[in-house]
């Protein structure tokens, strides 16, 4: 398979390695200094794209490869408010891959938070709280996972209706508490707490390989297809 890394920092580095050692060949690289070089003639004989830039970058990134007719792997966080607008392309034929997560073990801890959520609904006793912690370098806040990992309960606990960034005492907002620490990969914690103990469940990512590997295994997955996919379609979860 010939990929076309967009963005070439933290995980675009890590990904052309997963890639290389599973075969593949990088038929291109776009970083920031080299964007304009994004262009649909570029792309011709491309199969996918994996696309890890920023919240500001990536959507005009999806743009020039959907144009190209070529599928994208995107894992950039910050950017969906323009989600609607990316389905409206899968709707008219292009394929586009998102998730928040990529690595196999945060996939099964968003089931997991899920279960606990559920199981917590009706236990008025227990109020639960997040927090994430990432590197010093990271743009985006709170993460994409801790996102994800509110809406998985907040779909599932009926008392709990938003999220907010901030500590509140309203029973019906999660609060997340995002902390920027060092070179911490990314580590997601989810705390139930009542006046007499509490249950916490926690995802630490030791690396960004998990991630990278979780990358490579969708734009494996990708070439030719058309639609929006995410995680649950590569997992069966
Ligand atoms: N879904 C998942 O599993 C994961 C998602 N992420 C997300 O992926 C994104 C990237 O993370 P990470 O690799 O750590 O970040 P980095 O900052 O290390 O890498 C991003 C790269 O993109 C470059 N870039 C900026 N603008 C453009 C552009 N217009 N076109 C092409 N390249 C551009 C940057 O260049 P410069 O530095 O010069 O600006 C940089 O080299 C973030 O949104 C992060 O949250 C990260 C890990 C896992
Ligand atoms: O920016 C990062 O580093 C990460 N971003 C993703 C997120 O926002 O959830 C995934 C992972 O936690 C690392």
């Amino acid at each position: 398979m010939k990929i076309a890394l967009i963005g070439y920092g933290k995980m675009g580095k890590e990904i052309e390695q997963i890639a290389i050692d599973r075969g593949h060949e990088i038929g291109l690289i776009i970083d920031q200094e080299n964007q304009n070089d994004l262009i649909p003639d570029k792309l011709k004989d491309i199969d996918v794209a994996i696309e890890f830039t920023n919240p500001k970058s990536a959507f005009d990134n999806y743009q020039i490869c959907f144009e190209a007719n070529v599928p994208v792997v995107s894992g950039t966080t910050g950017w969906l408010d323009k989600i609607d607008l990316v389905k409206e392309r899968c709707q008219s034929g292009n394929g586009f891959f998102y998730a928040s997560n990529f690595s196999l073990g945060v996939n099964l801890f968003f089931e997991l938070n899920k279960k606990l959520a559920k199981l917590m609904a009706p236990f008025s006793e227990y109020n639960a709280d997040m927090e994430e912690i990432h590197h010093i370098h990271k743009l985006d806040s709170p993460s994409g996972t801790a996102i994800t990992l509110a809406e998985g309960i907040i779909e599932n606990h009926p008392r709990k209706t938003k999220w907010i960034e901030a500590a509140s005492t309203k029973e019906d907002e999660l609060s997340i508490f995002a902390k920027r620490h060092g070179a911490v990969p990314g580590t997601h914690s989810i705390t139930w707490h009542s006046e007499v103990d509490e249950i916490n469940i926690q995802h630490l990512a030791y690396s960004r390989k998990g991630f990278a590997l979780g990358a490579v295994l969708a734009a494996e997955f990708m070439p030719k297809k058309k639609g929006f996919f995410g995680m649950k379609d590569l997992l069966n979860l």
